[in-house]
């Protein structure tokens, strides 16, 4: 599985756009193969060169993908290994070539090599789609699936004694409706954008933020205690209080109101939000503009 760094949806897209890339370049490789195993040419020496795959192109994506990535993705380096491996098998046909004893075994070979590097570099592909799928193509913030993906390893994760405590926080726009119908939905859809980038700014690497839908957001936080956590999430409303949201009808306001609660071990998701929505009704009816805590789920 690819291993999660804090990413968001437009990098995701960018990922799979910079792979598609590399892919093209690793087809105009292949076809030069093609072209001097057809046409008998004689073979640019860089491709015979016992470094050939990182003169070919498709490498420069490897470099770049292995020096974003510190912890190194498996899949990754996967796929680097076949590239050699495959580039390494080209060689031999290559240099087979000028004596015109390409034999079987040469191209069984390499055909295999191919197969195994086009192999990996679909998984991967895959998953990275997989992963741009669950993220919201307005704010980039993961979706909800992801929430329901994570919530399980956080909550494990703050079993022991010594962790921190783990905190579910649902955020939602006030009065959003009269944003859409005073400035129109291109205005709603800027503010939800750049709240979704400043809840992701303001949020460290270990909390998580995730779109839920519409104009509500949630929070994974974990802190040492519960008055850490709400002076967390009061210093957070505070910023969006005072942030200039710039939309193309000019800069707007706007307040938000937070139901939160405290996970326990065996809490469920679903209930820890239905309490979190619960408190943030409540904050609602009291006047918007505030966080209301449960210790508690409910
Ligand atoms: N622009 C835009 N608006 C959205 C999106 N998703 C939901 N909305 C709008 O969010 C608004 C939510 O309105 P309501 O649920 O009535 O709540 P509200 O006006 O925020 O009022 P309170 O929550 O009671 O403070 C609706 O107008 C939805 O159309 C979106 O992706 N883009």
């Amino acid at each position: 599985m690819i291993t999660l760094r804090k990413i968001n949806g437009f990098e995701l897209e960018r990922d799979i756009g910079e792979l598609n890339q590399a892919i093209a370049y690793h087809y105009i490789w292949s076809s030069q193969l093609t072209h001097a195993a057809l046409f008998n040419d004689k073979p640019d020496p860089v491709m015979t060169d016992t470094e050939s795959h990182l003169h070919c192109r498709f490498s420069k994506w490897l470099e770049m993908r292995l020096r974003l990535d510190c912890t190194g993705h498996p899949e990754v380096k996967q796929i680097e290994e076949r590239h050699a491996a495959m580039h390494a098998a080209m060689r031999q046909i290559l240099l087979s070539l000028e004596k015109s004893a390409v034999t079987r075994a040469q191209l069984q070979e390499y055909y295999a090599t191919q197969r195994e590097f086009l192999d990996a570099i679909d998984r991967y592909k895959t998953e990275l789609i997989a992963l741009r799928n669950n993220h919201d193509a307005l704010t980039g913030l993961p979706l909800r699936k992801l929430l329901y993906r994570d919530f399980p390893l956080l909550q494990q994760a703050v079993t022991c004694e010594a962790a921190p405590a783990l905190y579910l926080t649902l955020i939602d726009i006030d009065h959003f409706k009269r944003v859409n119908d005073q400035y129109g939905h291109t205005t709603g859809d800027a503010v939800l954008r750049e709240l979704g980038s400043l809840l992701s700014r303001s949020s460290r690497s270990q909390d998580k933020t995730y779109r839920f839908g519409g104009e509500e957001f949630i929070l994974l936080y974990l802190c040492e205690n519960d008055a850490a956590f709400t002076a967390a999430l009061e210093r957070l409303i505070t910023q969006i209080r005072a942030h200039e949201f710039i939309t193309p009808t000019g800069t707007l306001q706007i307040t938000v109101t937070c139901g939160a609660v405290r996970a326990q071990q065996d809490d469920e998701l679903q209930t820890l939000i239905e309490t979190a929505d619960r408190a943030m009704y409540a904050g609602k009816q009291q006047g918007r503009n505030r966080i209301i805590f449960q210790p508690r789920a409910r």
